[in-house]
């Protein structure tokens, strides 16, 4: 293993440094080139943030993207999933740095989510209607709701059958 790892790295380095001091025209070229990505130069200590939030409701790829429609992921053609190989749609990040939480975000997102439906309905309080409810969000690291949600939940499936 010692051997596998150093002496092929070392033989690597010595001819590339042995190439670039024989084509000076090259080494230059290397040593000039900066970090430019998509045309942007980026300076040293940039400090960047992907602006997941828009790439996610980017019109050039998503239909309605300001719409509820989960349906869109029942989709076969869409073929895109949230595990960071679709770079349109990236809510747990993606590349070495995505969030490494992931299936525990799932399941503590999916399973209260699942009970919640399974075992209720849900109604706006004081008549309010649908159509009604302020979807705003506030600004900071997630996206949270503007205010506080009430609903009401109604009993459909009780956890534990009635007592007789
Ligand atoms: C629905 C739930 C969650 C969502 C949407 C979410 C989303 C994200 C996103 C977008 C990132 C940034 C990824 C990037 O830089 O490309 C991240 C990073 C991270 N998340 Fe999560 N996350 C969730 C749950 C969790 C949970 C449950 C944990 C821990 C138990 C966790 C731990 C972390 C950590 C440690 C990082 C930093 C990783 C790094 O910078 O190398 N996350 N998460």
């Amino acid at each position: 293993m010692l051997g596998g790892g150093s002496e092929t790295s070392a033989t690597t380095l010595d001819w590339a440094m042995a190439e670039m001091v024989k084509n000076p025209r090259i080494l230059k070229k290397v040593q000039d080139e900066k970090c430019e990505i998509n045309g942007y130069e980026i300076p040293v200590d940039t400090k960047i943030i992907v602006n997941a939030w828009a790439i996610n409701r980017d019109p050039k790829y998503w239909r309605n993207p300001d719409c509820f429609e989960p349906e869109r992921f029942l989709d076969d053609n869409l073929g895109v999933d949230y595990k960071g190989n679709h770079f349109e749609y990236i809510p747990f990040g993606a590349g070495r740095r995505i969030c490494p939480g992931m299936a525990f975000g799932m399941a503590n997102v999916e399973l209260p989510l699942a009970m919640f439906l399974y075992h209720f309905d849900w109604k706006l309080p004081a008549g309010m209607k649908h159509e009604e409810l302020d979807m705003s969000e506030s600004f900071g690291a997630t996206a949270r709701r503007n205010g506080d949600l009430f609903v009401v939940p109604v009993i459909k499936r009780p956890l534990l059958p009635p007592v007789k």
